[in-house]
C-alpha cells in the first residue's frame, strides 16, 4: 500500500459530568442508556446519562468535529430532555458523513451506584446499537472520595477510535 493510500486511525476523549437533581425536583436516573428504577436521577439540559454523552464527545473530538456542545447546545431546545442514546446516534451520523467509520468506543463511568456489573451487556447492547458500533462500558468506584465518593455525581469518561473511510478503487 503506498503511504498516500495508508489509513490512520484517529482516537478522541470525551469526559462528561452529572450532578444529582435536587431532592426537591426528583426525576428518572438514565445511565448507560438505560433506566434505573429506584435510582435518584441526574440533572442535566438533556437525560443527563454522562455514559452516553461521554461517548458521543469522544466521537467528536476523535474526528477533530468540536464537541457535544457544538452539535447539541442547551441552546437548541429539541434536544431538552433529548435520550442520551438519541445524541449517541446522532453525533455517530454525524461522524460518518464527514468521512470517517467508527472503530469502537470505550466508556467507564465512577459512581458509587447503582452496580452496573450485572447490566453490562444490556447497556453495552443499546449503546452499540445506537452508535452502530461496539460500545464497552467499565464501572468504577472512587473508593468515597471526591464528590462521586460523596454521592454529588456521576463523571464518564470515553475514548473513540475512528478512522477515514477507505476510498474504494473504481473498477
Ligand atoms: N457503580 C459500580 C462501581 C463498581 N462496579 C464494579 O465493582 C468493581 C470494583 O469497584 P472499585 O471501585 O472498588 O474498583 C468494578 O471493577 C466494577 O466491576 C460496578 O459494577 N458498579
Ligand atoms: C446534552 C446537552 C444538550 O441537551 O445538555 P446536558 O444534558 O446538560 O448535557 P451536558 O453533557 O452537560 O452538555 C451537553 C449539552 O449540549
Amino acid at each position: 500500500m503506498e503511504p498516500a493510500e495508508m489509513i490512520i486511525p484517529r482516537t478522541g476523549i470525551g469526559l462528561d459530568v452529572h450532578a444529582y437533581a435536587p431532592e426537591d425536583q426528583p426525576c428518572p436516573l438514565w445511565l448507560g442508556g438505560l433506566l434505573w428504577p429506584g435510582e435518584r436521577g441526574l440533572a442535566g439540559h438533556s437525560d443527563g446519562d454522562p455514559v452516553a454523552h461521554a461517548a458521543a464527545d469522544a466521537l467528536f473530538s476523535a474526528a477533530g468535529l468540536g464537541d457535544l456542545g457544538t452539535h447539541f447546545g442547551t441552546d437548541r431546545p429539541e434536544f431538552a430532555g433529548a435520550a442520551g442514546t438519541t445524541l449517541l446516534a446522532e453525533a455517530a451520523r454525524i461522524v460518518r458523513a464527514a468521512g470517517f467509520e467508527i472503530g469502537n468506543i470505550a466508556v467507564q463511568f465512577v459512581a458509587n451506584r447503582p452496580k452496573f456489573g450485572p447490566r453490562r451487556e444490556e447497556s453495552q447492547q443499546v449503546l452499540s446499537d445506537a452508535a452502530d458500533a461496539p460500545v464497552s462500558v467499565t464501572a468504577t468506584t472512587s473508593d468515597h472520595l471526591g464528590f462521586t465518593g460523596r454521592g454529588e455525581g456521576i463523571s464518564a469518561v470515553a475514548t473513540a477510535l475512528v478512522y477515514p473511510r477507505p476510498h474504494l478503487p473504481i473498477s
